[in-house]
């Protein structure tokens, strides 16, 4: 069973000329757990639109998502809410960490909204991440003192503190030089492996993308799938969490 499913997705917005915006058409994807997938396409094809529906924070005009075969059509805000903080971890291009906080108040932020467990261990838990994210020597570095690569490796370590199922990057090395991209796409590739996580990488980095086990394309709404790289994943190494 796929663990991410979309059938005929569609998206479509209401312009205030009165004509309707098609961003996606007819979208069909079906992503094991354990997968790292990659979509690719132009500017303005739709690929944060399509992001954004995976991470249950926008939902489709037309068409079914399952969630580990559960649809999530018609849950409440606050199920949804749920759902999305227990399932979806997200990197940005830009890092968006907190100014003014160190890097272990950055990681450990999601663990205020975790379990009593999270909750009462959040320093060590979020320091125990940032060594695993190479950052051991910055614990208590505030964002504006690291650079580029550091940031967002911390964002990474943020990102994944809570242990998602799936993690959600939108073009997660578009703000650094390539030799730094890498490095980071290591750490990124490294730790989704340990922890069985679900990765979906947004690029426009043809090199970025040849990293996943399949390759799609958006063009003008419309996703195909242009290469695999290996045999898919079919299950995780790690049970639901
Ligand atoms: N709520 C909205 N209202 C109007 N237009 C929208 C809305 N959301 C997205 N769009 C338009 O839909 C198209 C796709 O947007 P989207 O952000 O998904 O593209 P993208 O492929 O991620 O682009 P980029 O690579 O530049 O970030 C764009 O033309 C955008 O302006």
């Amino acid at each position: 069973m796929s663990l991410l499913r979309l059938d005929d997705v569609s998206r479509s917005v209401p312009l205030p000329d009165g004509t309707v915006l098609h961003i996606l058409t007819g979208v069909n994807l079906h992503v094991a757990a354990g997968e790292h997938i990659a979509v690719v396409g132009r500017s303005g094809s739709g690929k944060s639109t399509l992001l954004n529906l995976m991470g249950l924070l926008d939902s489709p005009t037309t068409g079914t998502y399952l969630l580990d075969g559960q649809p999530v059509e018609g849950l409440g805000q606050r199920r949804l809410s749920r759902l999305r903080g227990a399932t979806f971890g997200f990197v940005f291009q830009q890092f968006n960490l907190l100014p003014g906080r160190t890097a272990t108040e950055n990681v450990a932020s999601p663990l205020l909204y975790g379990s009593a467990r999270e909750f009462w261990n959040r320093k060590r838990i979020a320091q125990d991440m940032l060594e695993r994210v190479g950052l051991g020597h910055r614990l208590d570095t505030m964002p504006e003192k690291l650079s580029g690569g550091e940031q967002q490796r911390v964002a990474l370590a943020r990102s994944l503190v809570r242990r998602p199922r799936v993690l959600l990057a939108d073009e997660p090395t578009g703000a650094l030089d390539v030799d730094t991209g890498t490095a980071v796409m290591d750490v990124l590739e490294e730790l989704v492996r340990e922890d069985g996580t679900t990765l979906v990488t947004i690029t426009h980095d043809l090199s970025v993308a040849a990293r996943a086990d399949r390759q799609f394309r958006l063009d003008h709404g419309v996703l195909t799938q242009v290469g695999a790289t290996q045999v898919p994943a079919l299950t995780a190494s790690r049970g639901g969490a």
